[in-house]
């Protein structure tokens, strides 16, 4: 069984030792679909991890459609490519919240990785200010992440939205008992901790087999799949934008180390500050963090011998056949009191 040795390609001194390079059982990991400008997201993201001297790699799960330099490019950051096929509901006709949602169930592939023993999700549109190497040593058996908020438009399919009610203030409007029990806890899967395991990858797809996609695609989906086990963590470790204008009491700006650039208009390589609360100071200081670090030249991978990590270096081992069924039982997120 491989040894719990973290690599150092995202280390701070950005050299990476060819011997460990891609060999490790946590990682962190994204998703890339087609030839956009999403690639820039990575690049960043990348070097948002090393800058933070996170002591995991970074997987690319990719579809067939990124082209070839978009891989070298990533390649050449330390990031480990690993190709993934396409996963696509059930037809039905769905009106997803936006249309290019569909790609996403894609996601679901990387619960098929268990040469890793846990990973971390973040999507391309999310920046790290802080290690978060912690969360990889949480309790086994669950799946973490941050509760998303239902007041933007995007929501507006929504019962939630249509009488104003929100889980991150579930006091400023009740939920009505005549519509039933309030609905579960919901997370935003830009950001997630969890166990790949082939069982649970099995289970996933026959399960997407039989369940009609909604508005949110995979995020309702995993939402669904996951409730009994979710764990809510901290706003901080993935604020989606639109807390800033909706909910600013309910964390600390300054402690936020994981930002979504989510909301419309707020993908920082695309920022115009021209969108609705695009020209927020609070908004704007993200995007230029964001900058900062793309921009950032020394947080270019520097590769001893010049050569790049490879995908071939992962150890094949067996590892936990399935997630476990833990007892249920929700901790809820700090601020959302
Ligand atoms: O052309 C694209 C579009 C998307 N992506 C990937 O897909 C992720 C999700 O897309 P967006 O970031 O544009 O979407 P949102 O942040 O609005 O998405 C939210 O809702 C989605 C519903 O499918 C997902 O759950 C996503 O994780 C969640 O943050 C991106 O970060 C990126 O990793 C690409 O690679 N190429
Ligand atoms: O869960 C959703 C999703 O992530 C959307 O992309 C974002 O615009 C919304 O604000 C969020 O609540």
């Amino acid at each position: 069984m491989a040894p719990e040795v973290p690599v150092d390609v995202f280390s701070g001194s950005g050299k990476v030792s060819t011997m460990n390079a891609g060999y490790s059982r946590r990682a962190y990991i994204t998703f890339l679909a087609g030839n956009g400008d999403y690639v820039e997201g990575v690049i960043g993201l990348a070097k948002g991890l090393r800058k933070v001297k996170s002591a995991y790699p970074l997987v690319v799960a990719a579809l067939p459609d990124v082209p070839e330099d978009h891989r070298d490019i990533l390649r050449s950051q330390g990031c480990i490519i690993r190709e993934i096929e396409p996963i696509y509901p059930p037809e039905n006709q769905v009106q997803f919240a936006m249309a290019y949602y569909v790609i996403n169930y894609s996601k679901l592939r990387i619960w098929n990785f268990e040469e890793y023993s846990k990973m971390m999700y973040l999507d391309a549109d999310v920046q790290v200010f802080d290690n978060i190497d912690h969360l990889f040593d949480n309790p086994d058996g669950y799946f973490y992440a941050v509760m998303d908020c239902f007041c933007e438009k995007t929501w507006s399919h929504s019962r939630q939205y249509s009488i104003g009610y929100c889980q991150q203030c579930p006091d400023r409007v009740k939920w009505p008992p005549e519509m039933g029990p309030p609905p579960p806890l919901y997370f935003n899967a830009g950001m997630y901790v969890f166990q790949p395991s082939c069982l649970t990858y099995e289970n996933l797809l026959q399960t997407l087999q039989v369940t009609p996609p909604t508005p949110f695609a995979e995020q309702d989906f995993l939402n669904m799949y996951f409730q009994k086990i979710y764990k809510p963590l901290p706003l901080e470790y993935n604020l989606v934008l639109a807390m800033l204008w909706r909910h600013p009491e309910n964390f600390e700006f300054e402690k936020v180390k994981v930002a979504h650039y989510c909301a419309a208009g707020s993908k920082p390589w695309r920022f115009t500050g021209n969108e609705v609360n695009m020209d927020r100071d609070d908004v704007k200081i993200l995007v230029a963090k964001w900058w900062d670090i793309y921009n950032d030249k020394s947080l270019d991978l520097k590769v001893e011998n010049n050569t790049p990590p490879e995908e071939e270096t992962f150890s094949k081992t067996t590892l936990m056949a399935s997630v476990p069924e833990p007892t249920i039982s929700y901790i809820s997120a700090p601020s959302a009191a």
